[in-house]
Order: C-alpha cells, then structure tokens, then sequence
C-alpha cells in the first residue's frame, strides 16, 4: 500500500486558555505601530496576465504585534495536531508527539510588540520516497527500503554485519503515494490553516539531487511552467496548496483576506527577485529587522493576489526565472534554493465595535539537493553551484544540530548562510514547520539516503514557539478590550453574590469616560490622533473598572469577616442555649425543651427564648 506508514495529523480545536492580566504597553507604543505605506507598482506575467503588484520596501510589516492564541475572540487556537491517526487509511502509525497546548499571556512592553507566548512545538517531518526511475531500473539497481508501519523506515545498508537502520517520523509516503496524498496527509493543509490565522508556517523540501523534491512541491518538470490547469491531477503541493487557501478563504465570509506573493531563490549565495529578477540579476540584501527580530529581504517584489489565478502566474512566473541545470543524476535539476511566500493578511470582527487583523504567511521552500560531485560529474559553472549548495545546506545541518539538542543549545550559526538567516524563523522561532524529507528508495543513494534520514531525525527535535502576528495598535486594544469584559462579569458576579444593588453603568459612568463604539472595519481608517484617544478611553474603562474591582472585593472581606464573626456569635449563644437546657432537665419541675438541633417539627421551629419560656409556664402552673 502507497501509504502504509501514514500517520495522519489534523487541526485541533481546543482553545487557549487566557488570562486577564493587565496591559502596560504605554500609549506612545500605538503611534509607532500604524504600518507605512507601500509604493504599488505593476507587473506582468509572461502569461500575459497582469498582476497587480505591491513592492513593499521590506517583506517585514513595520509594527507588526505579536499574539499567541485567544479564544472567544475569533483568534486562532492552535493544538499539536501532528500525528493524529485515521482509521480510514489501512496502516497507520501514531509517532509524534501530541500535547496539547495552553497559552499563556506575557506582555512585552519593547517597542509596539505585544507577545503572547505559548508552550513549544516540534516541526514536523514527512519523509517521501520517489519511485524507482528508468536508469536505476535498466542497470537493476535495488530497493534497500522497508516500511514496517509506526512510520518506519528500514534501511538495509548493505555492509556486512551491520544491522538494518531504523527511523522514525510523523509520515512516511511510500512511492506510489499521489500528489494528492501528501497535501491530504502531510499536515500541509493545517499549515495553511494556521497561516490564514496568523501564524508563519513553512514546508520545506530537503534530500539529494535527484530525490523528487521539486516533484513534491510543484509536480514534474515544466508542468507549471506549461500553465496547465490548476485542478491538473500531477500539480504538486504548492497549486494544491493554493487551491485549498482559496476554499478557506471562501469558507470565512466573515473575514477578508488580502493576499500578496513574493518568489525569490538564492542562487550562489545571492538573492535574486524571481518575479523581478531584471536582466541584470541584480541581487538582493538581506537585512536584520529590529522590530520584527528576524531576517528579511530588502525591496522583495510582492504581488497583491485577489484570485487563484494571480497565485498561479506568480508560480509560473517564478518557475520560469529560477536556475535549473542538467547534471549526470537529474536533467532538471534546481541550481538554487526557492523561497515562494504567500502573507495572508485577515481583517475580522472581534467583537461589535473591534475589528483587528493579523498577518500570517505560508513559505513553501525547495532546496536544491545535496549533491556528491563525483556522482554528478559536475565541473565548472555546475561545479561552483554545487559546492555552494553544499555549503549552505552544511550551515543549514549545523543549526539543525544545534537546535535539535535541547541540552547545550549554544550559538546557532543562522548568519553563516542566506539561507539559514531566510529560515532562522521556521527553524526555531515563532513559525510552524514541515519538513518533507525526500529519498530514492536504491542502493546506489544508501548513503544520502541515510544522511538526509539522520537529518530528518534531527529536525524533529527541533522545538519552535509559534505565535500569532497582528498589528500591535489591534493587540493593545483587543487586549484592552479583553480585560474590561472579564472585570466586567467579574464585578458584576461580586455584585450579585453580595447583592450590591448599584447600576454598572451609570456607577460607572459617573466616575469615566466611556470609549464611543466604534462602526466594524471603521477602526482602520480612524486618523492616530483618534486610535490614541480610543486606546486611552479603553485604559481608563480598565483601571476604572480595576478600582471598583478592589472596592468589591474589599466589602466582600469585610462581609466575609461581619459573617464570620456573626457565626462565632451564635455558636456562643447555641452553647448557652445547651446549657439552659440541661439545668432545666436536672430540674424535677421544669420540662426540657428538645436540643435546637434536634428541632424538627413545624412548631418546634418557632424558637421561644428559654428563660421568658420558663418564666410563662411556671407562671401558668402556679397561677
Ligand atoms: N514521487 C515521484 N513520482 C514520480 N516521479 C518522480 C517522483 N519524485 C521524483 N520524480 C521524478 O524524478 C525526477 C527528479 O525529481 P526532482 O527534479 O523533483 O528532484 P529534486 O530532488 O528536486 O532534484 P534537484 O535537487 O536536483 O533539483 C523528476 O523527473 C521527477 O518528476
């Protein structure tokens, strides 16, 4: 069977916890925070399809907050949904990890960040094995792989008296597995849930020359370079990708997207604008952001991409541009790494008068593969593009080994390479991760084989924090927002459990000022003078709030300690009731009255004091 050894993981649905702390962002923080304006510019496809183009001075959104999970508020919830088997596939393992997650808030006040961090996670590995192809089959070249299910990979080395390797990974797609199969199993398709909530998610493609991972992600060669249909049965991840981004787009009414695409490789160590390259291939920088604190491209073409179709020519377009080369072990093969990034920016209602966006993105990256020259028999141009491939996936190993060993995690040399600083993020930032690993399945590749599977083990190790990115002014004031609805249901509980009859409002009017409502979707086109004006409302609403927090929780103790004291005192009058009770039973003439607590009878409930009891009956007796 194609997918023995599948371990199918999905989106969860449970929800962060959230905690109403206070937020201390100072005001200052929100006018740093309104994103700058970008310069439009136009482009146009070979296709001959225009595509409406924004070139942002960075890929970076200036000001952009950072928050981690909430749950009534329409923001996103994330679980470890790796690994969660389907009885629908017939074998299947469960391997990964599977925790759940609970956030937890920790308000930075650096800058115009807000950061909410969560528990850890690990990046997922897929590990895909190509099929045997016409030259390894003509020289009878042999399988060395078993899948023995619990995603497993034997490798039989071959060496004598060495015993069979054994690894272990999320999913393991055997080589008749479709295109079809790796976006449904993957967990790719809750990565691009995760993206159009906010998170950075990243697949990444890794394994020699030759091994199918350009297959994987974009289907065999020139096939979208043909512009074939979308819905084409061989389209590898990426269309696949973005064809089910379009249907959650289309499943979310509520909310509006904006779409934009950059394409972009790295080329002998330079990066080069695969929708803009220009006929110099003038090379790019890449820059540190002190505000995002990660790597970006400077003056990265991106495309603004309302339809299916604007992704498509971004894909096509970029897959034209990029280097390919022909070597001894791949005619087609890709002479430099490719990043294509998708950012989904999703405007929503966060409550009636609140609307905030958050800015996610998916980067679908295809490294070219490692290559044994020799193999290869490269030389002179091919030559210096493989030894600067193997340079920078060597970089790339030693931060995955650095990041994998929890232990005696010293410096990660990310700035070593341009590739590792474009993916510091997805290896152990704030980004979600899937590796497919790619392999050929022959004894001919058994020791790339076993290189790219240590790989592949290492990097599951590997833990990321991911977080939710929105614009710090949305953080602060849905964080605002947040804690003025838990105070509120807070004092108004208070209030009902001591039975405080005062009106919240018009209490609480008296002592603030209250943040006019605000139309949905207005909050964007509010002028900073009046945002600033709208946040200092909101804090005033939450220290007001806080203030008359302490109050209730102050009459509430000094109740609690007025009831206390009540109850000792009629204990003492309990006990001085006993006491009355048994003079009055050692007394021949006066009949005891039953214990109070024994009381049980409708008139034995109306309590009568002893002693004018007593006075009255022997009154009676004698009179
Ligand atoms: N799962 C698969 N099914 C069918 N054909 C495949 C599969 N994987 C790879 N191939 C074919 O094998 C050849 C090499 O694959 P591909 O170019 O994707 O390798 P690669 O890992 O990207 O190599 P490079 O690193 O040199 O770019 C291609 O012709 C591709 O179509």
């Amino acid at each position: 069977m194609a997918l023995k050894n599948l371990q199918l993981f999905q989106p969860r649905t449970d929800m962060y916890q959230r905690q109403a702390t206070p937020m201390r962002a100072p005001p200052t923080a929100l006018s740093r925070s309104i994103s700058k304006s970008a310069e439009t510019l136009v482009a146009t496809t070979r296709a001959g399809k225009e595509i409406r183009a924004r070139k942002a001075r960075s890929t970076e959104q200036p000001g952009v907050g950072l928050i981690k999970g909430s749950g009534s508020l329409g923001l996103p919830s994330i679980g470890k949904g790796w690994g969660r088997d389907d009885d629908s596939m017939h074998s299947r393992s469960r391997n990964g990890s599977g925790s759940s997650r609970a956030g937890s808030l920790d308000r930075s006040t650096r800058g115009s960040t807000t950061t909410l961090n969560s528990d850890e996670d690990n990046i997922n590995v897929v590990v895909r094995i190509r099929p045997l192809n016409e030259k390894e089959r003509s020289c009878g070249d042999r399988e060395i792989l078993e899948f023995p299910g619990k995603g497993q990979i034997v490798c039989d080395t071959g060496t004598p008296g060495q015993k069979p390797k054994v690894f272990s990974y999320n999913v393991v797609f055997e080589s008749l597995a479709t295109q079809e199969d790796v976006l449904e199993y993957s967990g790719v398709k809750r990565l691009l849930e995760m993206a159009i909530e906010g998170f950075s998610c990243t697949a990444f493609c890794y394994g020699q020359t030759g091994s199918g991972k350009t297959h994987t992600l974009t289907g065999p060669p020139g096939l979208v370079e043909s512009g074939a249909s979308p819905y084409a049965p061989d389209h590898g991840l990426v269309v696949r990708s973005f064809v089910y981004l379009f249907q959650l787009i289309k499943e979310r009414p509520e909310c509006h997207f904006i779409l934009k695409a950059s394409f972009l490789e790295i080329y002998n160590e330079k990066v080069i604008d695969l929708l803009n390259p220009g006929t110099a291939r003038k090379p790019l920088q890449v820059r540190w952001s002190k505000e995002s604190r990660s790597f970006y491209v400077e003056n990265l073409f991106m495309v603004d991409c309302e339809e299916l179709d604007d992704l498509f020519a971004v894909l096509e377009e970029g897959m034209r541009n990029r280097s390919v080369g022909s070597h001894a072990m791949n005619t087609n093969s890709s002479r430099s790494h490719t990043v294509l990034c998708v950012r989904v920016r999703r405007d929503l209602r966060a409550s009636a008068d609140i609307s905030c966006s958050t800015h996610g993105k998916i980067n679908f990256v295809d490294l070219a593969g490692s290559e044994m020259t020799k193999k290869t028999q490269s030389s002179g141009k091919t030559l210096e593009e493989a030894n600067n491939i193997n340079r920078s996936l060597m970089v790339l190993g030693y931060c995955i080994a650095q990041l994998s060993d929890g232990k005696k995690r010293g410096h990660i040399p990310y700035r070593d390479s341009k590739l590792t600083k474009l993916l510091a993020d997805s290896l152990a930032g704030n980004g979600v991760t899937l590796m497919i690993a790619c392999i050929a399945p022959t004894r001919s590749n058994v020791s790339e084989t076993i290189n790219t599977l240590r790989y592949a083990a290492r990097a599951k190790k590997i833990k990321s924090k991911p977080i939710v990115k929105m614009d710090a002014r949305d953080a602060l004031i849905m964080s605002l927002k947040r804690e003025v609805e838990a105070l509120q249901a807070e004092n108004q509980h208070l209030r009902t459990a001591l039975h405080v009859q005062t009106d919240y409002n018009i209490d609480y009017n008296q002592r603030s000022r209250t943040p006019t409502r605000i139309e949905p979707n207005k909050l964007y086109q509010l002028p900073q003078t009046e945002l600033f004006e709208l946040v200092q409302l909101h804090m005033e609403e939450n220290s007001a709030l806080r203030n008359e927090n302490t109050e209730l929780f102050s009459v509430r103790d000094q109740l609690l300690k007025d009831q206390e004291l009540l109850s000792r005192e009629n204990e003492r009058l309990l006990k001085k009731l006993e006491d009355v009770n048994s003079v009055c039973i050692r007394s021949p003439i006066i009949p005891a009255r039953p214990a109070y607590s024994d009381v049980s009878s409708s008139e034995a409930n109306i309590w009568t004091n002893p002693a004018t009891s007593t006075a009255s009956s022997l009154a009676s007796r004698y009179s």
